[in-house]
């Protein structure tokens, strides 16, 4: 088994439990409640600003400068990608980025970013690939099976959301980063494994609970 496959292992039945939460189910059936969905559009863009500092942790450890250009490509892909479906999102909402940033992040958002930041701190670019591969790939897999519902990817509202996640830019950036992963990882020791599991099945803990965080608007 590679390292990756055994990661995704430890934590399938936390993802399971992601993709069984009302949140998630509701984007694919298209019946989310509109106020739980902006909620966690705001609190996602503020998200997505330190998960990005992740990935700059990984430019500044990395020690060849192919793996730095992989960092920074990915720091890029999140501001100018991945956030740009937030961004038409809040333009559909009439909400500003500044009004954004008057919004307070959650504790359960502020505990996820402090835990993936601390990791990228303090280990190499091994933890920093664990600390993001969580976000990264639980999204490419609820993208792929939410655009399998029918339906779902013409959704006039939910629709841009799944085709982001489900499409092909998403997902093979996805791909780049589990290949990284395993990577990153090749020869590494019990100890070292044992590490990187720990990282990945808590930041697959903090997805369900970024979900759950939503589901209830937590204040
Ligand atoms: C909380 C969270 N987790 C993952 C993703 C996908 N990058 C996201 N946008 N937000």
């Amino acid at each position: 088994m590679t390292v990756t496959q055994r990661l995704y292992k430890a934590a399938k039945p936390i993802w399971q439990a992601c993709h069984d939460h009302p949140f998630v189910r509701g984007i694919g059936d298209g019946t989310l409640d509109r106020e739980k969905f902006q909620y966690f559009l705001l609190q996602d863009y503020l998200y997505l600003f330190d998960y990005a500092k992740v990935f700059a942790w990984g430019v500044v450890k990395a020690d060849q400068p192919e793996l730095m250009r992989f960092f920074s490509a990915n720091v890029d892909a999140i501001l100018g990608g991945e956030m740009k479906t937030h961004r038409a999102y809040m333009a559909r909402l009439g909400i500003t980025e500044e009004q954004v940033f008057r919004v307070k992040p959650a504790l359960a958002n502020l505990s996820y970013t402090s835990y993936m930041l601390s990791a990228a701190a303090s280990g190499g670019p091994a933890e920093i690939v664990a600390s993001i591969l969580a976000c990264s790939w639980s999204y490419a897999e609820i993208g792929a099976r939410l655009a399998r519902i029918p339906g779902a990817v013409d959704h006039p509202f939910y629709g841009e959301w799944v085709r982001g996640y489900a499409g092909e830019e998403y997902q093979r950036t996805n791909d780049a980063l589990v290949a990284r992963m395993d990577a990153l990882a090749e020869g590494c020791t019990q100890e070292q494994y044992r590490r990187l599991e720990d990282i990945f099945v808590n930041c697959s803990r903090y997805e369900l609970g970024f979900w759950d965080m939503a589901w209830r608007l937590e204040r």
